[in-house]
C-alpha cells in the first residue's frame, strides 16, 4: 500500500509535503485515529501525514488522502511497515490500544496496551529519535513511564519531548464550567493537572479564567463530572468504546499547539502529563510551554484552596502506584 501510495505520486507533478511537519499517526485506523487523522489533514501546519496501523489502513489512506488539503497522506499497515512509518517523523501521536468497556478502569487495559505502547515506542526510538510523542493510549499514568524507559533503554530520552495527552480533560472541564457559568466555553480557561485516571484528574477550579467563584456544591459537582467524563462516555457508549470523538478533538488542539510549538511561536500553553518536578512524583500533568524542544517549561500549580490540596494527595497517592507499575513493567 506504501508502494501504491509512492507509484501514484511518482506518476504526479506535484513534490507535496511544502514548508510543514511531518506527523504520523498510529493506531489511525481506530475510534480516535481515523477523526484524528481527518482534522490533521486539514491543519495547515502539517505537510507529511503518515497512517500506521495493524487493520484498515488502506481504506482510511485512500479515503482522507482524496481531501484537497494541503498534507500528503501516506499509508502503513502492520509491524513490517512501521519503519517506513516512523522514519523522518516531527510528531508521533499514539491512540493505538484497546479502549475501555463499562465496568473497566483505565488500568483494567494495561495487559494488552502496555505491550502496544512499548512496541511502537522501540520504533520511534530506532526511527525518529528526536520526534515529539503525544501518548493517547490508556492508562496514560502507566503509559508513559513505559515509554520513558524504552527511551532510557535505548539511549534517546529526552523528557522534554514525551507528552502524555490528557487535554481532553481540560477539554471537558472548559465545557462544564463554561455550562455552570452560563459562558461560551471557548472563553473559559480551566487547568487540570495530576493525571488522566479517576481522582488523577484534579481540576483547579479555583484558578479558572476568567476569575469566578463556585459554592461548595458546585465545585464538587464540577469535580466530579471532569473526573468521571470518560465514564460518562464509556456508559452511554454502552460497550461499543469510549470517547473518540471529543478525544480526536483534543488530541488534535493539542498537537496543533505542539506543532507552534516547534515552530518557535511564544506563549503556547497547554496541559500535559510529562516528566516532572512540580511535586515528589517523576511525572505529572500540570502546565507546560511548549516551544522548539517540545516541552520547554513546566509550570508549578500555583496556590490551591483546602478543597484542591486533599484532592493533590489523593491523586498523588493513586499516581504513584500507577507510574511505578508502568517503570516495573518495563524493567522486567
Ligand atoms: N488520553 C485520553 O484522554 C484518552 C485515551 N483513550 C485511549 O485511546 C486508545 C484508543 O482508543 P480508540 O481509538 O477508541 O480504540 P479503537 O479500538 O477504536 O482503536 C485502536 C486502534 O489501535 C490499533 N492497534 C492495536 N494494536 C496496535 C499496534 N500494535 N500498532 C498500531 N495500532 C494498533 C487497532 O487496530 C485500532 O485501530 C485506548 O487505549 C483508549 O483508552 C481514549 C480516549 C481518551
Ligand atoms: O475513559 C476512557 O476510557 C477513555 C478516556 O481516557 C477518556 O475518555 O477520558
Amino acid at each position: 500500500m506504501e508502494e501504491n501510495s509512492c507509484l501514484r505520486q511518482a506518476k504526479c507533478r506535484a513534490k507535496g509535503g511544502a514548508a510543514g511537519f511531518k506527523v504520523a499517526i498510529l493506531g489511525a485506523a481506530g475510534g480516535i485515529g481515523q477523526p484524528l487523522a481527518m482534522l490533521m489533514k486539514i491543519n495547515p501546519l502539517v505537510s507529511v501525514l503518515h497512517l500506521y496501523d495493524v487493520v484498515n489502513t488502506p481504506g482510511v489512506t485512500a479515503d482522507i488522502s482524496h481531501m484537497d488539503t494541503g498534507a500528503v497522506v501516506r499509508g502503513f499497515l502492520g509491524q513490517p511497515q512501521l519503519e517506513n512509518a516512523l522514519t523522518g517523523m516531527d510528531l508521533v501521536i499514539i491512540p493505538a490500544g484497546v479502549p475501555r468497556k463499562p465496568g473497566m478502569t483505565r488500568d483494567d487495559l494495561f495487559n494488552i496496551n502496555a505491550g502496544i505502547v512499548r512496541t511502537l515506542c522501540e520504533g520511534i526510538a530506532k526511527c525518529c529519535p528526536n520526534a515529539t510523542v503525544n501518548l493517547i493510549s490508556n492508562p496514560v499514568n502507566s503509559t508513559v513511564p513505559i515509554a520513558a524507559e524504552v527511551f532510557k533503554k535505548a539511549g534517546t530520552y529526552d523528557p522534554k519531548k514525551l507528552l502524555g495527552v490528557t487535554m481532553l480533560d481540560v477539554v471537558r472541564a472548559n465545557t462544564f464550567v463554561a455550562e455552570v457559568l452560563g459562558l461560551d466555553p471557548r472563553d473559559v480557561d480551566v487547568p487540570v493537572v495530576g493525571g488522566h485516571a479517576g481522582v488523577t484528574i484534579l481540576p483547579l477550579l479555583s484558578q479558572v479564567k476568567p476569575p469566578c467563584s463556585f459554592t461548595q456544591e458546585e465545585t464538587e459537582y464540577l469535580t466530579n463530572r471532569i473526573q468521571n467524563g470518560g465514564t460518562e462516555v464509556v456508559e452511554a457508549k454502552a460497550g461499543a468504546g469510549s470517547a473518540t470523538l471529543s478525544m480526536a478533538y483534543a488530541a488534535v488542539k493539542f498537537a496543533d499547539a505542539c506543532l507552534r510549538g516547534l515552530r518557535g511561536d511564544a506563549g503556547v500553553v497547554e496541559c500535559a502529563f510529562v516528566a516532572s518536578q512540580v511535586t515528589e512524583l517523576p511525572f505529572f500533568a500540570s502546565k507546560v510551554r511548549l516551544g522548539r524542544q517540545g516541552a520547554e517549561e513546566i509550570f508549578q500549580l500555583g496556590p490551591l484552596n483546602e478543597y484542591e490540596r486533599i484532592g493533590l494527595e489523593k491523586a498523588k497517592k493513586e499516581l504513584a502506584g500507577s507510574i511505578q507499575k508502568g517503570i516495573s513493567f518495563s524493567k522486567k
